[in-house]
């Protein structure tokens, strides 16, 4: 097991966002974290980060306790985070981009990592443009990118698809893909559009209002909890 969450509760000041979160991660599998807007997918990101305001609960990640940690041990320990909107540095070049995941590595090496440059050519021919000159789905290589520039054993991606013209929302898919199941990187993923949830995952969970209201493997995702949990 790689990552094991158990009674977690997460809270902004006095305000509880996510309820007793129980879920159990193995290596390499992909799960999908699905559920209307604004019932706690970023929250559980944000808190498996150490960015919320608070935690109660445990959170077990390579068999270590990481719930009291601060935010850049949790990355050190190998934890990638994709936040929603990408947040990369639009002044800065491709290959500084890059290099600023770079800094919370354990190893202390600062480089552009053989793994970036061969899953994403675009970014490895233009490593020296500026990054606010490229596409959105450039951009969106390029945050995972800079995630991938830690080593990390998971990674958590924040809705990747989210504001992607259509056609490249397939190409971004099979990204992700590719290093689930070629390179065995664990992922968890937000992620809106169902089809690429369906395509990607072995696993998900489904939240309503703050809590896992379904959980299990992918084929086991019937039309009708779709239904009940993620249409508005
Ligand atoms: N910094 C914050 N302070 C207080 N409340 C917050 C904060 N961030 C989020 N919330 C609240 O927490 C709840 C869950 O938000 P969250 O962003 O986790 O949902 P989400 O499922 O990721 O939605 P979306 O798909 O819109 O990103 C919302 O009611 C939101 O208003």
């Amino acid at each position: 097991m790689l990552m094991q969450m158990s009674s977690m509760s997460a809270f902004y000041g006095k305000t509880q966002i996510l309820r007793d979160f129980s879920f159990a991660l193995d290596e390499g599998q992909c799960v999908c974290v699905l559920g209307r807007n604004g019932v706690g997918k970023t929250t559980l990101m944000r808190s498996i980060m150490g960015l919320t305001d608070r935690t109660t609960g445990q959170i077990e990640f390579a068999g270590r306790q990481i719930g009291e940690l601060p935010t850049h041990e949790r990355s050190r320990c190998g934890i990638g985070y994709i936040p929603q909107g990408r947040q990369i540095f639009g002044k800065l070049s491709v290959r500084e981009n890059i290099l600023l995941g770079s800094f919370a590595r354990a190893d202390g090496q600062v480089e552009v990592p053989e793994m970036c440059t061969s899953l994403f050519p675009y970014l490895a021919e233009n490593l020296e443009r500026r990054a606010g000159l490229l596409s959105g789905g450039q951009q969106q290589q390029l945050a995972i990118a800079r995630a991938l520039a830690v080593k990390p054993k998971v990674l958590l991606l924040d809705e990747p698809t989210d504001g992607i013209q259509p056609n490249i929302v397939a190409e971004i898919g099979e990204t992700l893909r590719m290093l689930n199941k070629e390179l065995g990187m664990t992922l968890i993923l937000a992620e809106q559009h169902i089809k690429v949830a369906r395509k990607l995952s072995d696993r998900f969970l489904m939240i309503d209002n703050g809590r896992v209201v379904a959980e299990g493997d992918i084929d086991e995702l019937t039309d009708e909890l779709v239904d009940e949990h993620m249409t508005v």
